[in-house]
């Protein structure tokens, strides 16, 4: 496999405000290809004697989300840590845009434009949601150590109202936020890198039923900016409310695949719990 990466960015905090605010960024028009944004075809992760990911076949296009659902141990993080270059396949194939990719590092994820939000969020508490949405993309005033608190703090509270995300004030300490609102804050973070692809490993886990409902209308709006996103959810009526596609992992294999709009409970648990079986991948869903 060999690295694609993409021409690298050069930020600062008024392109992004910029960006985001563009119209074609916002456009829900553009144009839906045949080739997927991700493919991950035929993964498959051994940790010892278990074999996490045994053969998954995933694939998500631009406009679209496609949630992940399985048992406890079903291989769905692990899918995650290996998008998010955190870990490394033993076997299978990732193409990003049709072309094979490798993703050795966490960075090499973030330069081939995909972020991914672990349940662990990595957002720091003593910091407010400026602050962190900036963490390591520091706007400095030109030729000066001095940062540019100004057009920060208005990117930031450009890209929160972009996510629809209800933040008192962008200088308010994320320790002092509601977990749904911290959730909000590293959602709109990964926009910051102008990402492709977003994968969220259980955004609404432990939320409230306001806060789930918030988090929801983020990944609706990173639908509408074009991104691909992948939900990695337990909550089912959460992914048909939301997902575009469903895709069934069962002991890291794909164990069936259902339109968002037209799944039923019942029959995403019987493919779950493996009550039925089907591992045709998402690409023969399509047509
Ligand atoms: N670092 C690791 N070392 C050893 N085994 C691991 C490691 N990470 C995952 N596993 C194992 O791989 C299997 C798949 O785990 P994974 O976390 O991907 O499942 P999951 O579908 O995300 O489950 P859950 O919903 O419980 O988070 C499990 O049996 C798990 O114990």
């Amino acid at each position: 496999m060999t690295s694609t990466p993409r021409e690298p960015t050069v930020l600062s905090a008024t392109t992004v405000a910029d960006a985001i605010d563009a119209p074609e960024a916002a456009s829900p028009g553009a144009p839906w290809t045949p080739v997927p944004l991700l493919r991950a075809s035929g993964l498959v992760k051994r940790f010892g004697a278990v074999e996490a990911l045994a053969g998954a076949t995933i694939e998500v296009h631009t406009h679209e989300v496609v949630a992940i659902v399985g048992d406890n141990a079903a291989g769905k993080s692990t899918f995650a840590k290996i998008v998010a270059g955190v870990l490394q396949p033993d076997g299978g194939l990732l193409e990003l845009a049709g072309e094979p990719v490798s993703i050795p590092s966490p960075s090499a994820a973030r330069d081939l434009g995909i972020a991914t939000v672990f349940q662990d969020l990595a957002v720091a508490g003593n910091l407010d949601v400026t602050a962190n949405l900036f963490l390591g993309r520091e706007q400095r005033i030109a030729g000066t150590p001095l940062l540019h608190e100004g057009e920060m703090e208005l990117a930031a509270r450009k890209l929160l109202h972009q996510l629809g995300a209800r933040i008192p004030s962008v200088r308010t300490r994320v320790a002092d936020l509601s977990k749904g609102q911290q959730q909000s804050v590293a959602i709109a973070r990964t926009l910051l890198g102008q990402p492709r692809l977003v994968v969220l490993d259980e955004p609404t886990a432990s939320l409230s039923v306001a806060a789930t409902a918030e988090v929801l209308t983020h990944i609706e709006r990173l639908r509408d900016l074009g991104l691909g996103v992948v939900l990695i959810s337990h909550n089912l009526n959460d992914v048909r409310a939301i997902a575009d596609w469903i895709v069934v992992l069962r002991h890291g294999r794909n164990n069936g695949t259902f339109r968002g709009s037209s799944a039923t409970n019942e029959e995403l648990i019987a493919a779950i719990t493996g009550a039925t079986r089907a591992d045709g991948h998402l690409e023969a869903y399509r047509g």
